[in-house]
Parts: C-alpha cells; structure tokens; sequence
C-alpha cells in the first residue's frame, strides 16, 4: 500500500473515532517500514503505538470529561456490568432507515433541555429487533460512545434466577440503579425476559415478572438511554412493543451494505483488484458479523503471507469458509 492510503486509512478511522483501527493502521505502517530494512523507524512507531494503547480511552480525554464511570456494588454488581465505549454510529454499517432513527435518538438525547422546555419527552427506550450478528449490541456501544454515557450491560443469567419471585425484585433494583446513574441500559436477549414461557416455570410467576418489568418500564422517566434487544422478536408478548419509544428493526445486509462493511473492515490494506460485485454477491445471506469475520480471515491470511494486499480469490475462499460453518 502506498503512504498515502495509509494516510487515507489512518484519517477514516480518526473520522470515524475508530482508535481500534487507527492503532492497527499505525502497526501495519510499523510492519512495512520493518519489512524495508528501516528498523529504527519501525520500533519508533511501535513505541508509539504502545504508548497510545495506554493513555486514557479517548471518551475520557472528551471535553466536559466522562460521566463519572459507576461500579454497580453489592447485589448489582451481579446484576450489571459497566464500560465506556469509543463506538460510534459511523463505524457501523445500517440501512438508511435505521441510521435515521438512531441519529434522530442521538440528537432528541443531546438537546433534551430543549425539548423539556416545551414540555415534550426525547425518545429513550428502543427495542432492537433482527437476526443474530447484524450490530444489535454494537448500536448500545455506539449510542453509549456517542452520548459519552457509561455502557452498562444487563447480566441476564444473574437477573433471571430460579426463584422467579426474585426476578422482579432484581429488576426493580436495575430500574432503581437507572434512575441513579444516567447512562446506557443494555437488555441483551431481551426474549428471556420478555417471552420466557418453559414447562418448568410457572407460567403465573412469569407472568408476574413480565408485567412488573412493563410496569418499570412505563413509570421510569430516568435521563438514560434503555435499549432492548432481541433474535426472537416474535416470541415477545405484544404489550411490550407499544411501551418503547422506537422499535429498530436490524436485518441481514444486502449486497450493498456487504461491500460498505467490507471496504471499510479492509480500509488499511490493498484491494484495488478486488471485484467488489462478485465478493458482496458471494456474501449476500451472511451477517455483518460473519462478513466482518471473512474480512479479516482474508486479512490474517495476507499478512501472513508477508503481504498486505488481499485478493478477490481469499475473499470468495474465506466468504465460502463463513458459509459452510453457518449453514
Ligand atoms: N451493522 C454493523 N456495522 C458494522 N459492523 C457490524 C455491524 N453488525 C455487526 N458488526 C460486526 O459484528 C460484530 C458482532 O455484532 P453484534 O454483537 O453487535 O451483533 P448482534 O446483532 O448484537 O448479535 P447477537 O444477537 O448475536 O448478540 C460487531 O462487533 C461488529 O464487528
């Protein structure tokens, strides 16, 4: 690859806040100059880069400072697990309609007091519906990195005990540590929660865990973000759609979308020979994380073969790898 799109790869990144992807520009930078005997040069960078890994993330260099990073303590901290995100919207690759509605979500956050003033609510639940892979968790990342709010993530499997009665005493505290804390509420597998109907729960106690959670959710008027997400949105009892402000509805990439994410997943390395048509057509049917996936096995595959340009031929192998381990 040339300087100057490395140059181009390095400034895309930055654009996009992606520091993950500046940083492995920045090695592959390292690595070529090694490659061309200037080892002196090659270990500057790489110092560099170690000293960048680090310093603090960039949301805590952010002007205005991070919201003050929470950790859930006693029983929540069973309940809830917290982190900051450098995600942002732009890393991601969605259809138009959904970018609208999440952006129209980040600015409806980000001028609250305005809308207050009037008397008018900014949307904040969102319930995120579609199949397996296609940037469900990667939106709460995104919305929590745009909004410079702490990501705090539902641990399921310490909400929803045997004891269901426990449940919903469990929920009221998430609910409790929402009002407390402004940040981003995750609800992964949302289904669980929402639909969970098996033989050995009783079905009243379910029940009763659903509607207290309807309930929370209805009463709750905290300043965060709550986003829901789920593979099963037809397992989700129906009550639950009208209490969210927004339902997102996440679908596989088409063969458009696969060349965006493929081109920008490969932005640091060479594919000016790549026949984009036929790769993305190969790829139609596989999720933006298995797309994602074939691009850097193709990646890996080049680079260790000395090299840094990839082939339409690695792509279609590695897209055709994806393919027979998901069907
Ligand atoms: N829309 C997208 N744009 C860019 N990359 C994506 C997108 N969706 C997924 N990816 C890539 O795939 C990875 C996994 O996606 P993610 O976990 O967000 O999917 P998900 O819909 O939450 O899946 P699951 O339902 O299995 O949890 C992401 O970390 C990212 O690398």
């Amino acid at each position: 690859m040339t300087a100057a799109r490395h140059i181009i790869a390095l400034l895309k990144s930055h654009i996009a806040g992606d520091e993950q992807q500046f940083l492995s520009v920045a090695m592959q930078v390292a690595a070529l100059e090694a490659r061309q005997g200037h080892g002196k040069l090659a270990q500057e960078l790489r110092d560099l880069i170690d000293a960048a890994k680090v310093r603090p993330s960039a949301v805590e260099r952010r002007p205005g400072g991070p919201v003050p990073l929470v950790q859930p303590k006693g029983e929540l901290a069973n309940l809830l697990s917290v982190r900051y995100s450098d995600v942002r919207l732009n890393s991601m690759v969605l259809t138009d309609g959904v970018e609208r509605r999440l952006r129209r979500t980040l600015l409806e956050q980000t001028q609250q007091e305005r809308l207050r003033a009037h008397g008018l609510v900014p949307r904040r639940k969102l319930l995120l519906v579609g199949p397996p892979g296609a940037g469900k968790t990667m939106t709460a990342a995104a919305l929590a990195g745009e909004l410079r709010l702490p990501l705090f993530t539902v641990v399921l499997d310490g909400l929803i005990s045997k004891f269901m009665g426990d449940t919903a005493g469990k929920l009221r505290l998430v609910f409790e540590a929402m009002a407390a804390t402004r940040g981003v509420y995750f609800f992964d597998e949302f289904d669980a929660l929402g639909a969970r109907r098996t033989t050995e729960n009783d079905v009243g106690e379910i029940r009763r865990v659903l509607n207290s959670f309807l309930q929370f959710l209805e009463q709750d008027d905290s300043q965060g973000l709550i986003v829901a997400a789920t593979n099963h949105a037809d397992l989700l009892d129906r009550a639950l759609f009208r209490r969210f402000d927004d339902v997102l509805e996440y679908t596989l990439p088409d063969a458009t979308l696969i060349e965006r994410l493929l081109k920008a997943r490969l932005a640091a390395f060479t594919v000016d020979w790549i026949d984009w048509k036929a790769v993305a057509e190969a790829a139609v049917g596989l999720s933006h994380a298995e797309s994602t996936r074939a691009a850097d096995e193709a990646a890996k595959a080049a680079v260790l073969d000395g090299g840094i340009t990839i082939t339409t031929e690695a792509l279609l192998a590695a897209i055709a790898e994806r393919r027979a381990t998901t069907e």
